[in-house]
């Protein structure tokens, strides 16, 4: 039990043969991770305790002080970076205040001091809520071998009695960067209603993600309460999306000629990356710059938060394309539904829809390596559900099974791997597969993928984007920059950047959810023994 953490993961990873790499390309973070090559899935379990050994470096366990030395370490991650880190700025009384007497419409009068509807600074929410007993636990994340309980505390989100900013002297902006995803606009919509309630006058939208702030012809979007009225009741982007254009010093040099100085960025893990490098280059400049940023990701894989905005809209949508392949199979002679949903490298939308419908019979992810060929390959399996029941179905997340493609070595604008479409491929294989066999079967292959991220929000996902929105504004208020805001155990947080893109959520193999899913599907382990 007594080990620094990182020299067991190391010893761990040699020892059974894993493939340990500094990974370097995910977020231009130089973070080191494991990849576990599909031979080794017997390792799951002690993957996910070297991993969550390795998150927590240079610990050494025979420390009797060990966890004050960890809780300190913690502390000081997860401290907020605020405006007064590095400026001389003062804070004033609030002008946000749901007890006003004045009317809406020319922003706020004098708030009552009577009203207990703020956040203190002290308040925090607990980040991890389960005392698991053992590592190999379903879904262990612990910090020693022991498991220890250990208090992870993180700052509560939220509306501050003071604020560092005069409303009526702020500019604002916000960008929605990276890919679609359903309640943009709900959540644009939301920071202006609640930055008009602070008394805020000037809003801008800057158009089409980072590329708005150099490229010419494009040109600012006012925004008002007025303009965002009924954006919501629409999908997309009011201001528009791109990838790439990351060009921090451009950027900032924009954002110093407009005079912004509250910015809202939206995006994923690269436009948080973008956001945390902008707000330390204000830093660098001296610039009393908020930069606060939103996680949006269908995928959801933003870590530490229960869940991203647009997430729940798109599962639910994915119901409509699963039914549809499922009566489409069920009413052909062996009929087959395959359906390719969302998910660079996180399975979750997959996963989620999959244990949703009740219609799956086969769920593959990217987290899980998997064979199509042989006695206990996909394939196999397929035709075993023909002969028993007649049809079957299939949902596959869009970064599953790429070992078996060639890869295509493209990137997209922002970097991003382009990938192959595995869709297309199992649709070939299962069509060469059962002509080989002289069997027929009857394939359906649907790709609903931009159907779903071009929806509305659902109602859930219009309510966590009003969380968000409004928090996102308290916390510029509040002089934080370099945060970003989510859902943790079901409470609202702010998290400093650098903690949400040091590394990528995943589905955990050897989480009760992923258990759930094959219960649910009753697929097998598609892996030949050797390997599984
Ligand atoms: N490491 C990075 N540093 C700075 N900007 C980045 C970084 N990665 C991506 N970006 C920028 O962030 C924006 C969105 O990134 P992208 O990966 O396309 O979407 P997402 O934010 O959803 O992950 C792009 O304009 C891209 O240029
Ligand atoms: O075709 P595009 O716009 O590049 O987007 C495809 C990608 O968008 C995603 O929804 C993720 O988008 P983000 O990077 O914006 O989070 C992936 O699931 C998918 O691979
Ligand atoms: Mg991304």
């Amino acid at each position: 039990m007594v080990s620094t953490s990182s020299i067991s993961a190391v010893g761990l990873v040699n020892q059974h043969g894993l493939n340990w790499k500094a990974d370097s390309s995910l977020f231009n973070l130089n973070y080191l991770s494991l990849i576990i090559s599909g031979r080794n899935r017997e390792f799951e379990s002690r993957k996910f305790h070297i991993r969550a050994l390795m998150a927590k470096p240079d610990i050494d366990f025979a420390d009797p002080k060990w966890k004050n030395k960890f809780l300190e370490s913690f502390d000081r991650r997860f401290d907020l970076p605020h405006l007064r880190d590095s400026l001389e700025v003062k804070p004033r009384p609030t002008t946000f205040s749901l007890k006003s007497r004045v009317p809406l419409v020319d922003g706020n009068g004098a708030p009552e001091d009577t009203w207990n509807g703020y956040v203190n600074d002290d308040d925090r929410a607990l980040l991890k809520v389960i005392k698991f007993t053992s590592p190999s636990s379903a879904g262990a994340d612990c910090i020693d071998p022991d498991c220890s309980w250990v208090e992870q505390w993180v700052h509560r989100a939220g509306p501050r009695k003071l604020i560092y900013y005069e409303p009526d002297d702020v500019k604002a902006a916000i960008v929605t960067c990276g890919g679609l995803c359903p309640g943009l606009n709900d959540l644009i919509r939301q920071i202006v209603l609640t930055l008009e309630k602070y008394g805020v006058k000037k809003i801008v939208g800057i158009p089409f993600g980072y590329r708005g702030f150099f490229e010419e012809g494009l040109s600012e979007i006012p925004l008002s309460r007025r303009v965002v009225e009924n954006i919501n009741l629409a999908g997309g982007s009011l201001l528009g999306v791109s990838r790439g254009g990351g060009n921090i010093s451009e950027n900032v040099d924009s954002i110093q000629a407009r005079g912004i100085d509250i910015l809202f960025i939206l995006g994923g893990n690269g436009t948080h990356a973008g956001a945390n490098a902008i707000h330390n280059e204000c830093r660098k400049r001296s610039m009393k710059v908020s930069v606060i940023a939103v996680p949006k990701t269908i995928d959801n894989d933003i870590p530490l938060m229960d869940k991203t905005f647009g997430f729940d809209t798109a599962v639910e949508e994915a119901q409509r394309a699963i039914n549809s392949a499922y009566i489409e199979a069920h009413s052909a002679y062996h009929g087959i539904g395959l359906v390719k949903l969302m998910g660079r490298s996180s399975g979750f939308i997959a996963m989620h829809a999959s244990v949703s419908s009740g219609q799956i019979d086969v769920c593959l992810i990217p987290e899980v390596p998997f064979t199509l060929e042989g006695p206990h390959g996909v394939l196999q399996h397929l035709e075993h559900l023909i002969r028993t029941k007649g049809s079957s179905v299939v949902c596959i997340a869009e970064g599953a099974g790429q070992d078996l493609l060639q890869k295509s070595y493209a990137t997209d604008a922002s970097g991003n791997v382009v990938l192959s479409d595995i869709g297309v491929h199992i649709q070939q294989q299962i069509r060469r597969y059962f002509k080989e066999a002289d069997f027929p079967a009857d394939v359906k292959y649907i790709d609903p993928t931009y159907m779903i991220r071009a929806c509305r929000a659902n109602a859930s996902d219009a309510i966590l984007c009003t969380v968000l929105g409004q928090n996102a504004v308290h916390g510029a208020f509040a002089g934080f920059s370099g945060i970003t805001t989510g859902i943790c155990n079901t409470h609202n947080v702010y998290l400093p950047i650098t903690e949400v893109i040091r590394t990528q959520r995943r589905v955990d193999p050897n989480s009760r959810m992923w258990h759930r899913c094959l219960t649910s599907t009753g697929q097998p382990h598609f892996t030949t023994p050797s390997s599984s």
